[in-house]
């Protein structure tokens, strides 16, 4: 498989700020690539680096081979980024903002695919309607269109679902998985990790501007496979001497890891000798967000 995106030695400092510490990262065509992080490990500036929108201090990008800063004009039709704000021209109809930017590409006859875009994204009643007067979830809608209008081969979505209701998400992502079907590269910066974990083949985490996890998505849910014990508790206080093993908080449940069944026995009397009873117990398998926040915690200091 040839590539579709590539970092290499990426480094880009705000001031005395290292947002990106030398990211290199090779995304190949036809993927559904998920690049994971907490708030501010990178991901955004990555993008803008990839849209030619930041410069980096050192190293490249390059989108289906073309450089994005000395091949800027090519490297821009390749790629589609569907950025995080919400930016728009409050004084053009949503069918003009479409037009307007399919001009952008040099592109005059792009009616039926901008009717496609309406028609996938759920806005074909909204075609005439007024940017200013569109909900927020509809603006973004408009913001997938808008990065789509030239059909590129590679297509980005900084946190396409934020704020966004169930019905938009469902149509968003039929839509985005039939791109990917028909060969469009995908990348999703997402903090639903279970949209990551449904959608995506392959996954990087950055924390700090730093890559600290990279792998297909199976393999990295197989090499944290350490199963987890969900403990309910009453009093709802996790004693002291299993802190060291918590992993996350979920739905009023201590997750914490259970790396051998041998553990359990001592853990239960750790909860008994604290005086705490149990409410509910269970083993759970690891999902994406168990594992996110134990290569998280791990890759701490
Ligand atoms: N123009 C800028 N000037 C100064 N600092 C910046 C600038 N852009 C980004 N940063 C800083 O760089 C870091 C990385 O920001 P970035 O937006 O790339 O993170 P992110 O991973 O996308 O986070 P989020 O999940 O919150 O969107 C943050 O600490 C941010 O404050």
């Amino acid at each position: 498989m040839s590539t579709a995106i590539r970092f290499s030695a990426v480094k880009k400092r705000f001031g005395d700020f290292e947002a990106l510490k030398g990211i290199d990262l090779e995304v190949r065509e036809g993927e559904f690539f998920a690049l994971l992080g907490p708030n501010g490990a990178g991901k955004t500036t990555l993008i803008s680096v990839l849209g030619g929108l930041t410069r980096p201090d050192s190293g490249s990008a390059s989108v289906m081979g073309c450089d994005v800063q000395a091949d800027y004009r090519a490297a821009r039709r390749q790629v589609g980024i569907v950025p995080q704000e919400l930016t728009f021209d409050p004084f053009f109809t949503v069918r003009e903002t479409l037009v307007f930017q399919s001009g952008y590409f040099g592109l005059r006859r792009n009616d039926a695919w901008i009717d496609e875009l309406l028609e996938n994204l759920g806005l074909a009643d909204k075609a005439n309607a007024n940017m200013r007067a569109l909900s927020g979830g509809m603006k973004r809608r408009v913001m997938v269109a808008q990065a789509l209008v030239h059909k590129p081969p590679v297509i980005v979505l900084d946190e396409p679902t934020a704020g966004v209701d169930v019905a938009l998400r469902q149509t968003l992502w039929a839509f985005v998985q039939r791109l990917n079907d028909e060969g469009h590269t995908i990348v999703l910066t997402t903090h639903y990790l279970e949209e990551a974990e449904t959608l995506c083949n392959r996954i990087a985490m950055l924390k700090q501007g730093e890559l600290v996890a990279l792998d297909d998505k199976v393999a990295l849910m197989q090499s944290h496979s350490t199963r987890l014990l969900s403990l309910r508790l009453l009093p709802d206080a996790l004693p002291a001497a299993l802190q060291p093993l918590l992993v996350s908080e979920r739905d009023g449940a201590y997750l914490l890891r259970l790396d051998d069944c041998k553990q359990l026995e001592p853990m239960l009397a750790c909860v008994r000798e604290a005086g705490v009873s149990l409410r509910d117990i269970e083993i759970v398998q690891p999902d994406l967000e168990s594992v996110f926040l134990d290569v998280m915690g791990r890759k701490a200091g």
